[in-house]
């Protein structure tokens, strides 16, 4: 050993190939090993031999491969001339990266193969496949994404998790409101899944096939409403399009109109809106022509609409044109025996593509004493923060997630004071103004929302900002 490398002949590139090649691959590979076109070895060389445990080299010339080496694919690449440029083969508890080519003889027969042990251990290529599986992950992500968006919704009733008598008791009656074609409303704070379940209850319905279109109304300015909803005739005012704009109502036609935040539906809207519900036809701003329009409305609010109507401050006839099935989504706080379920579940979204997080039991009861006003938004935002300051951990703490949980804000305190040290000893470590900023921002948006329950408007008009730029920081933190 070694033994010189002599293929018996060869075709003009081929044989030209291997010979200039062989010495380099020999040379730079952790093993090689050639058989014959019967699959018996008939060269080795030294560092394989050593690599599979064999101690004298010559003994296992002549015998097939496969006794030899049980998951080689030599035989395979004598049989059908073809190369296997990359392989991951299996040796005892050995993972081998392989390389195998043919050899042809002048009649362009096959008449034998090599092979070359490129890596005898994976860990050099854990980058490339740790980066390829991240990949990979990505591609499903987004093949399901799209998958769904194809429907105009993103969430099944499976989305919205929960097992606690609760949170079953919302699902009966999605599953009970998908089953009829009648209005529904959905009562619940901001971040408790309205939305989710909207959707859920579409893509459950007859009309899954059709359009979901969700609106807003607490984001959409007052005078822009109107034309949002019922569309625009082409010309309709100085300055307005040619073409005709749709409304939600058009582009909801066949399908689901989802009314989120209904409550803050301005009172002439709310008549035009019972008027459109009733006759079932629409009239876009600017036009004199009815449109027949067929959509079913599914309707929520973090508001007490009950109370609203008590006050006069939505319509009552409305209200019971949509309030046909009434499902109240209870808050986090009054379902805490399901934080542990969205926890893994919330955290197995947030990782996809990367390595898997686990949160300890600890963790989790740590959470639980948190009064949750953003509700699932919020844990969500929580647990994606506490991923990215985990550095790579495999296992969430408690310590981490009380340096991303929001201070409560009756305990919120110059950190001096809490420590009882005094002025100057405990200077706040610096940090960019930005992040300063967004993080004071982010206190203020949760302290209000859990003063007002939840309730955005009153939160927006507590910290003087209107509902619009209230929603758009309330995305920007959540
Ligand atoms: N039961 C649940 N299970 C899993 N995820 C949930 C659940 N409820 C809400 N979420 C998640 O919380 C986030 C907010 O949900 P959603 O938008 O449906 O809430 P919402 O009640 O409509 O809020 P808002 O009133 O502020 O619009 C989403 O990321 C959603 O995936």
């Amino acid at each position: 050993m070694p033994m010189p490398f002599e293929p018996q002949s060869g075709n003009g590139l081929t044989r030209e190939l291997i010979e200039v090649l062989f010495p380099m691959f020999e040379q730079a590979s952790a093993g090689a090993i050639a058989v014959d076109r019967e699959g018996r070895i008939s060269w080795i060389n030294a560092r394989y031999a050593n690599l599979l445990g064999i101690a004298d080299a010559h003994t296992v010339i002549g015998r097939p491969v496969r006794a030899v080496i049980p998951h080689s694919r030599m035989p395979e690449v004598v049989e059908t001339g073809r190369p296997l440029l990359l392989d991951i083969m299996e040796y005892q508890s050995q993972q081998l990266v392989v390389t195998r080519l043919p050899f042809f003889d002048e009649q362009g027969r096959v008449s034998g193969a090599v092979a070359f042990v490129l890596f005898d251990d994976l860990q050099p290529l854990t980058p490339l496949v740790s980066k390829y599986r991240r990949l990979h992950q990505d591609l499903l992500a987004a093949k399901r994404a799209l998958a769904k968006r194809g429907r105009g919704t993103r969430y099944q009733l499976g989305d919205f998790v929960g097992a606690s008598p609760a949170a079953l008791e919302v699902k009966r009656r999605a599953r009970l409101a998908a089953g009829r074609d009648i209005p529904v409303l959905l009562l619940g704070e901001t971040g408790t899944g309205k939305e989710v379940l909207a959707q859920a209850i579409h893509s459950l319905s007859a009309r899954a096939e059709g359009p979901f279109v969700g609106v807003n109304l607490a984001a959409i300015p007052e005078n822009l409403l109107e034309a949002e909803f019922f569309g625009v005739a082409p010309g309709a005012y100085t300055g307005a399009e040619r073409r005709t704009r749709e409304g939600k109502f058009q582009l909801a036609h066949g399908g689901t109109l989802f009314l989120d935040e209904v409550g803050d539906m301005p009172q002439g809207l709310q008549a035009k809106l019972l008027r459109a519900l009733q006759e079932r036809e629409i009239e876009p701003l600017g036009s004199n022509q009815v449109v027949p329009v067929d959509v079913r409305v599914l309707a929520a609010t973090s508001r007490d609409l009950a109370a609203m109507v008590a006050e006069g401050s939505f319509r009552s006839d409305l209200y019971y044109r949509l309030n046909v099935l009434e499902i109240p989504i209870p808050p986090l706080r009054a379902r805490l025996a399901d934080l542990g379920i969205l926890c893994e579940t919330l955290l197995e979204d947030i990782c996809i593509g990367q390595e898997r997080v686990e949160i300890t039991d600890a963790a989790v009861a740590e959470l639980g004493r948190h009064p949750w006003p953003g509700n699932i938004r919020e844990l969500r935002n929580v647990l994606e923060r506490a991923f990215t300051m985990s550095e790579g951990a495999e296992v969430l703490e408690v310590d981490t997630l009380r340096r991303v949980l929001p201070v409560p804000a009756a305990s919120a305190q110059p950190q001096a004071e809490q420590t009882g040290a005094g002025p100057g000893a405990a200077e706040p470590e610096p940090r960019p103004l930005a992040e300063v900023l967004a993080r004071a921002e982010a206190e203020a948006i949760h302290a209000a929302l859990a003063r007002c329950g939840g309730n955005r408007s009153q939160a927006a008009r507590l910290l003087g900002v209107s509902r619009s730029v209230f929603y758009e920081k309330l995305a920007r933190h959540s």
